[in-house]
């Protein structure tokens, strides 16, 4: 197998705390690959960094064998690396195709003077835009929805449109951040299998936080765990789950609790 991300001694600094803590861990390419980890540990501030949205204090980050350590979040887009918000970033009065083409539009613009100039290439655009939305309608299910406010949805569909948003940039890696938090299990159960079908049917990288350990371990293929900024454990569900570091620091306390 080949990586698709490689992170070395990765240490990502606010004021005194240390959000990452010379991290270092590899993504490889086509698996579903989780971030886990108690409340704080630095697993949203990891993605921040994988997205281009935080840059890193120190280290080294690698996609496809190519340094993006300081590269502007717009360019990571048009490598293959797409992301989908914790908390939902739509726009509530339009419907859901129009949040989906926005959201291309917004990564892939090809800019004013491709529009005026060259109106034959930006209608060429339009048109792959138009196809990859309704490729994400029908892959995630939405063909009922496709042209409600997204405002009026539910908060799992919601959620499901952002996860979409993502899709619609057709990227090599796709990072979600608690896709399923606030979910009823019927939600929870759909969204897992989109999860797998991006992995098996669309050959993706997915890297995903998530608290319900219960879908971490039927879902990853590796897991990597952080705790107070520091990487603690490392390996496949069944690794994780016999590593004492991390039952002592994470996983124990969902026991107990
Ligand atoms: N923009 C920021 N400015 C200052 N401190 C930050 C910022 N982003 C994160 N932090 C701090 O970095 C640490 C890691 O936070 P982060 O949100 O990455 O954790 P997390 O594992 O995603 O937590 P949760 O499960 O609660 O989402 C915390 O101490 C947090 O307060």
């Amino acid at each position: 197998m080949n990586n698709m991300l490689t992170i070395e001694n990765l240490s990502l600094q606010f004021g005194g705390v240390k959000a990452l803590n010379d991290v270092s861990f590899h993504i490889e390419e086509g698996e579903i690959f989780s971030l886990i980890g108690p409340n704080g540990a630095g697993k949203t501030s990891m993605l921040n960094c994988i997205s281009g949205l935080y840059q890193p204090t120190k280290g080294s980050m690698k996609f496809q064998n190519q340094e993006i350590l300081t590269m502007k979040p717009y360019n990571r887009t048009g490598l293959g690396i797409a992301r989908a918000f914790q908390n939902i970033a739509l726009f509530a009065h339009m419907s859901v195709l129009d949040n989906l083409k926005l959201g291309r539009h917004i990564h892939m613009k090809s800019g004013l003077f491709a529009g005026g100039l060259y109106w034959g290439a930006a209608q060429k655009e339009e048109v792959e835009h138009r196809h990859a939305v309704e490729e994400v309608i029908e892959f995630l299910e939405m063909q009922d929805i496709r042209n409600v406010p997204v405002g009026t949805l539910s908060y799992g569909l919601q959620k499901r449109v952002e996860v979409g948003r993502a899709l619609a940039l057709n990227p090599k890696m796709i990072l979600l951040d608690e896709p399923m938090a606030g979910m009823n299990s019927s939600e929870k159960e759909d969204m897992a299998r989109y999860i797998i079908d991006m992995h098996e049917t669309k050959g993706m990288t997915v890297v995903l936080i998530e608290h319900d350990m219960g879908v971490i371990m039927d879902l990853s293929d590796h897991i990597a765990v952080l705790d107070f900024g520091k990487l603690i454990g490392f390996g496949t569900p069944e690794e994780i789950q016999n590593n004492p570091e991390v039952i002592k620091a994470y996983l124990g306390e969902e026991e107990a609790g």
